[in-house]
């Protein structure tokens, strides 16, 4: 491998994995930092692999040195909003100090280049607006409360050191690498679609719908969907954006969110999938999720003005269709 290294922290992880797929293809060479807290040894499969935790500053500094990373891309984080209402002591410690500590190795090792991942778990509920990057954040629970705490953190720096960072607030990441060689599987499960895919094949008795008397048309959550392909083909646009000079220097982070502007209620998505896949979706109604905010829609046109970036995978039956199939694999304990 001859290119130039890319640090990717949760490199074993659904999005991550998929971030070294196409940094592999663009000529990098993406070295994976995980401690496999969530994630999965099979997945690293585009490059090195050195475990670890992001607490551990002295791992940190030997993989810097052996690497020679010219860019971070910090993906490793706890990231269950259940779990996040439950011990939030968990997430401010994991996610906040863990990152803390990635930042100060990343700066003493005379890395600038800093990818970061963010949510619109962030924002919290807005009343109906379409977010942008200059919407108010008032998260709901811990989970969104320690993203919101490292972008501050990444500013703070970014005065101090000249680390200069890309923040990208996703939206709700779904779909699988269309030649399933990588795909989502957390253990355990709590996204919404590949747990309508469990119901649909009987790994799982129904799907609940959390919460079915919410403001909403059909009264269940609206959320926008986002291709991880596209999500991380953004990141790459966002990596070749600041390399080139483009984006902040010399020390600024630039916020994108990352979604389609579509919003779908849990039960169209459950719809869509028992479409996709031609299969009827065992489910049932259940109390409402601690924490769930009722609506996140992005409102912005940002990451397409300034990186180019277009989500051309990021339809529902698209979405469906290729964590469908990812689904069929069984996944990285088949
Ligand atoms: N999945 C989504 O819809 C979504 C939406 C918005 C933001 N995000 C963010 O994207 C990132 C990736 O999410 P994902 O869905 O791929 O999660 P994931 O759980 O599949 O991957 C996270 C990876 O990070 C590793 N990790 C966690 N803590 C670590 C630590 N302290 N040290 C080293 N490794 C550690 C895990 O082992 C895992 O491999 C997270 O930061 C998450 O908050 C995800
Ligand atoms: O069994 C389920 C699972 C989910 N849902 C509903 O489906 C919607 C989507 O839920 P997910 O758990 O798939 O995703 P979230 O909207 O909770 O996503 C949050 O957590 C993600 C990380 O896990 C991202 O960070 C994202 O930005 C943040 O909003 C929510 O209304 C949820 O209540 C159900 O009805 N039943």
């Amino acid at each position: 491998m001859s290119g130039e290294a890319v640090l990717v922290t949760g490199g074993a992880g659904y999005i991550g994995s998929h971030a070294c797929k196409v940094l592999a293809q663009a000529g990098y060479v993406p070295v994976t930092y995980d401690s496999l807290i969530t994630g999965w040894r099979e997945a690293v499969r585009f490059g090195p692999f050195e475990e670890g935790c992001l607490s551990d500053r002295a791992r940190l500094d030997e993989v810097f040195a052996s690497h020679k990373p010219i860019a971070v891309m910090h993906f490793a984080a706890l990231s269950q909003v259940g779990e996040a209402m439950a011990e939030p002591g968990k997430y401010w410690r994991g996610n906040v100090c863990a990152s803390l500590t990635l930042i100060e190795a990343t700066i003493a090792a005379g890395v600038r280049d800093f990818v970061f991942s963010s949510t619109c778990a962030t924002y919290g509920d807005q009343d109906g607006v379409l977010l942008d990057e200059d919407c108010a954040q008032n998260p709901l629970n811990a989970y969104g409360a320690s993203k919101r705490a490292i972008e501050d953190m990444l500013a703070d720096f970014a005065a101090s050191d000249g680390l200069n960072s890309v923040i990208f607030r996703y939206f709700n990441v779904a779909g699988a690498d269309p030649d399933a060689e990588v795909g989502e599987f957390h253990r355990p499960e709590t996204h919404l679609i590949p747990l309508i895919l469990d119901a649909i094949d009987g790994k799982r008795d129904a799907l609940t719908i959390h919460g079915s008397d919410y403001p909403t048309p059909d009264g269940t959550c609206v959320r926008d969907y986002v291709h991880v392909m596209d999500l991380v083909e953004a990141h790459l646009q966002g990596l070749n954006w600041l390399r080139a000079g483009h984006g902040p220097r010399d020390g600024g982070s630039e916020r994108f969110c990352l979604g389609t502007g579509k919003g779908f209620s849990v039960r169209e998505v459950v719809a869509a999938a028992g479409s996709v896949t031609n299969r009827p979706v065992p489910m049932q109604e259940g109390p409402r999720r601690g924490g769930d905010a009722v609506r996140l829609v992005s409102g912005s046109e940002k990451a397409g003005r300034v990186l180019g970036w277009t989500p051309a995978r990021s339809t529902m039956p698209q979405m469906i269709q290729d964590a469908w199939r990812w689904h069929q694999t069984g996944g990285y304990d088949a």
